[in-house]
């Protein structure tokens, strides 16, 4: 007879998201996403196997059908609750050193992201500090922000270097990444940003070749030999940092070795890094406050998701990106939390909130743009962000006392640990309430 590690039971609802194998939600698709309904006599559950997998899903009579004389080391009794994906942060930079709050202050008296980054502030700040930190100085503080967003509900998040602007320094950021992918209950894909800036002392020009011939070289040996796994080549494409044709060698050469491309394109200025990106086939851009109507058509027609940012726009007062009429034209848009020394934010139910508000996203588009999409602008959704037979049991249990459940993660502002019961990560418990 076989043995589980885990069944849920007696759960109201469970939000699939997708159920037939979709690998992403695009257009107008975004707002219709899969519910399975209990009632008020027949309730759900969701059984895990050894390999951390979903193993099956239906009503609790279905599974006792389906599974006689179950054998399960844990059972958590969901009644009244709902069961959704883990959440899956598309855009983060969450290794560093030296917080920057002194810039918030500046930034509120008036003073724009590129003002503050221009006086050697901003990335340059972070930099000078990440480069004196030790590297478990960083694994530290990294840790500590992981266990953040778990608590919050994260179970897949990217990670990108983009601290170091130089070869140690950006291999010890990418280091301090892979170490926690192996001892961390959070599925991690990471980021090579070595273009994040133009490290002082370069010129664009020059820093484009370092990238090209030095760091991506020695990344590609690494990743050879065992040392480092890269998932994504990243770029901050933008008007006095990496102009469009440098970003486009920069991420072709990262294309080259295999990696995704995942790049900042069109945020402060229209770049057409849209188009760029589109014609290389990227898997996702972020940002796009800045993209054109060609832009969007590119991107649909090239299937590149549409990763949005809402606390960007938020917090450095920008115009949002046109999520409606990205959406409106038929692309999969995706949400990070952009958690960084400017965004300070790891938390993905939040992000939602403000995707709703700020962006004008509706709950189903928000919940599905944090979880399938969110895995598709990482190519990992046929593992991740939905909650179907054979995926990861990458899950969160959320306690809603009222009618309308899985909503109230997005609709409260904070404090959500009040509505997050339990978080599980390969179907083992990673975090629960304390009660
Ligand atoms: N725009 C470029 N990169 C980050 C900000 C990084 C920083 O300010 O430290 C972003 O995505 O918002
Ligand atoms: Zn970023």
């Amino acid at each position: 007879m076989d043995t589980y590690p885990l069944l849920i039971h007696s759960a109201r609802q469970i939000v699939q998201v997708v159920a037939n194998g979709e690998r992403a939600l695009r257009g107008r698709d975004m707002s219709t996403i899969a519910v399975m309904e209990g009632s008020d006599t027949e309730y759900l559950s969701l059984l895990v196997n050894r390999k951390g997998l979903i193993e099956d899903i239906g009503t609790d009579t279905e599974i006792k059908m389906r599974h006689p004389d179950l054998k399960v080391d844990r059972r958590i009794d969901a009644s009244g609750q709902c069961i959704i994906p883990g959440l899956v942060d598309a855009h983060t930079h969450p290794v560093w050193a030296g917080d920057r709050v002194h810039e918030f202050a500046m930034k509120l008296a008036g003073a724009t992201y590129m003002e503050v980054h221009k006086a050697g502030g901003g990335i340059h700040f972070t930099v000078d500090h990440t480069r004196r930190a030790s590297e478990e100085e960083l694994y530290c503080s990294f840790k500590k922000r992981l266990s953040t967003m778990i608590k919050t509900g994260t179970t897949l998040v990217e990670c990108k270097s983009g601290y170091g602007l130089d070869m140690n320094t950006e291999i010890k950021m990418l280091k301090v990444i892979e170490r926690a992918r192996t001892d961390f209950h959070i599925d991690i894909s990471s980021t090579y940003c070595g273009a994040h800036a133009v490290p002082k002392g370069k010129t664009s020009a020059e820093a484009t070749e370092d990238v090209i011939n030095a760091q991506l070289p020695k990344i590609k040996e690494m990743m050879n030999d065992g040392e480092l796994m890269v998932d994504n080549i990243d770029v901050f494409c933008e008007q006095g940092v990496f102009d469009t044709e440098q970003s486009r060698r920069i991420l072709q050469a990262g294309k080259e070795m295999g990696l995704l491309i995942n790049f900042h394109g069109d945020e402060l200025h229209p770049t057409r890094s849209a188009e760029m990106g589109a014609e290389l086939s990227a898997t996702a851009i972020s940002h796009l406050e800045e993209i054109s109507d060609d832009g969007i058509a590119a991107m649909v027609k090239s299937d590149s998701v549409g990763v949005v940012l809402p606390t960007t726009a938020y917090i450095l007062r920008l115009n949002p990106p046109p999520v409606r009429k990205m959406i409106d034209g038929g692309m999969a848009v995706a949400l990070g939390s952009d958690f960084n020394p400017n965004a300070y934010c790891m938390s993905m139910p939040l992000v939602m909130h403000l995707a709703c508000v700020i962006l004008k996203m509706s709950m189903p588009e928000a919940l599905a743009a944090a979880t399938i999409n969110s895995a598709a602008a990482l190519g990992k959704a046929d593992m991740h962000g939905s909650i179907e037979r054979g995926k990861y049991a990458n899950l969160i249990v959320i306690n809603a006392t009222r009618q309308v459940l899985w909503e109230h993660l997005i609709y409260q502002m904070g404090c959500h640990d009040e509505v997050i019961h339990y978080v599980i990560h390969h179907g083992s418990v990673v975090h629960e309430r304390s009660s």
